[in-house]
């Protein structure tokens, strides 16, 4: 059976979208495109009292929690309601940056084969960029389509792909390498594994169903075949669609609410903070891209779960129940400003010096700011009996050396969380923009 065009398939709505929030922008309004043509705001929230309803103190691209459920009408069925949920793959910049966080994702990275060269790139980029396109309109794939996830729709599925700087000398293309993808340096306590880590072409596919997720990658794979061989793969979960009877930021394994004080789309200097211009050492190609750092950071849960709430607390410098600075009062919700100033009764710093969102604050770093959407992992557990999980760390920048690399080399020597996290495997990705409609991604790398 195949899966079919349904005739009002709702549109999945960007965070803004979601939140309503005067100043923010979607996906397409941020690429200076309005609304997805055709798509009414009514499309977009669903029905009355069903589909899309949205928190008000939501504050991360991905971390804003989100009721898809199905609306009742002709959408609903297979592939209606949440499933029938798409995001455009063309556009400014690629699906799958300012979006929502799906449920799930599979990240994977792919070697290019010796001899592959820029041809094989190239036609690999058509190849992929088609098929990401097919499946997040909910068409089946026209190559490889093995029938796994026939009865679902797209579910949100984005595909987002990223180069590592190997890539551009096996692709003859070292004069195109981004100064800003070197290396990024070594940290203390970074415990990487190589075999997870790195590799030439990174994709992140995103989607509401584990299903659709893991087909894509299936199909994505097999069509690299000659060409790229997976180098490693990794399967993260973030909240599910109307798991939370309120729309809340989504929680990590350590119980945080992770993700509040990311930068929001529609923010003044929003686009400088996660996209790439060009000019000076930032190549043309890249402009309207970003870059992607990955990071797997176990999480040493069983250290982390002999804490007592309030000391979890100062650990990161806010509340679990509701997310609140310690600056402010319990039950001030995550959307209350931190003050990084603010003393307790006894005079004491109300947010702890080592306190993680001390540490990590753009304040704290000469502004550096990223747009974070990790996904949480758990993959059974290690040989000692501790569980093998964390946090696949995703951030979004428009240069790493004025985002992450900052940051993290504070947070490794001065983060009170960093004692119960081991980074294990690390990548740096650019990302190159969105692929307008019958074009490909990597196009303005290959074609100009
Ligand atoms: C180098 C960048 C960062 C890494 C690596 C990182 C790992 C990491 N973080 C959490 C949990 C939370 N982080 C929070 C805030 C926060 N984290 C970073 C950066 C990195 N985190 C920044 C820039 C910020 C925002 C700081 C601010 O401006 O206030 C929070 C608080 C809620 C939020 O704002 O998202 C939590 C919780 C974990 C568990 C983790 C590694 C596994
Ligand atoms: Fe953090």
């Amino acid at each position: 059976m195949e899966r079919t065009e349904q005739p009002s398939r709702p549109e999945r709505p960007s965070q803004s979208e979601q939140s309503e929030q005067p100043g923010r922008t979607d996906r397409s309004a941020a690429a200076g495109g309005g609304r997805p043509r055709g798509v009414t705001r009514r499309a977009l929230l669903g029905t009355a009292g069903a589909g899309l309803v949205v928190g008000a103190s939501a504050g991360a691209a991905g971390a804003v929690a989100l009721d898809r459920s199905p609306a009742p009408g002709p959408a609903a069925g297979p592939g209606g309601g949440l499933g029938a949920a798409r995001v455009p793959f063309h556009g400014e910049h690629q699906a799958g940056i300012l979006e929502p966080q799906q449920a799930r994702v599979q990240l994977a990275a792919f070697d290019l084969a010796d001899g592959a060269g820029r041809e094989g790139l190239r036609s690999l980029l058509r190849r992929w960029s088609r098929t990401a396109a097919r499946l997040a309109a909910g068409e089946p794939a026209d190559e490889f389509e093995n029938q796994v996830a026939l009865d679902a729709g797209p579910c949100s599925l984005t595909v987002t792909f990223g180069f590592g700087a190997t890539l551009f000398d096996k692709a003859g293309l070292a004069d195109r390498r981004p100064v800003a993808l070197e290396p990024l340096p070594s940290f203390p306590a970074d415990a990487l594994d190589p075999a997870r880590g790195d590799g030439d072409l990174f994709l992140q596919i995103g989607a509401d169903d584990a299903l659709v997720a893991v087909h894509a990658l299936r199909v994505l794979q097999r069509q690299a075949a000659g060409t790229a061989a997976l180098r490693w793969q990794a399967a993260g979960f973030a909240r599910t669609p109307g798991a939370t009877a309120h729309p809340v930021t989504g929680r990590n394994l350590m119980g945080q609410i992770d993700g509040t004080n990311n930068p929001r789309p529609g923010e003044e200097g929003f686009a400088d903070k996660v996209f790439c211009a060009a000019g000076g050492d930032r190549p043309a190609w890249l402009a309207g891209g970003s870059y992607l750092v990955f990071r797997r950071i176990r999480m040493l849960l069983d250290n982390w779960e002999a804490l007592a709430t309030d000391r979890q607390e100062r650990v990161i410098g806010r509340r679990k129940s509701d997310g609140s600075p310690l600056s402010a009062p319990a039950g001030a919700g995550e959307s209350t400003p931190v003050d990084l100033a603010a003393q307790g009764p006894d005079g004491a710093l109300a947010i702890p010096a080592d306190a993680h969102v001390r540490v990590a604050a753009p304040a704290a770093n000469g502004g550096a700011a990223m747009l974070r959407r990790g996904f949480s992992y758990h993959d059974g557990l290690l040989p000692d009996g501790a569980p093998d999980a964390g946090l696949l760390f995703l951030a979004f920048q428009a240069d790493p050396r004025r985002g992450f690399t900052p940051v993290q080399r504070k947070l490794s020597r001065g983060d009170g969380l960093s004692r119960f996290l081991r980074h294990e495997a690390s990548g740096l990705y650019a990302v190159p923009p969105g692929a307008p409609e019958g074009g490909y991604v990597g196009q303005t790398l290959l074609e100009s």
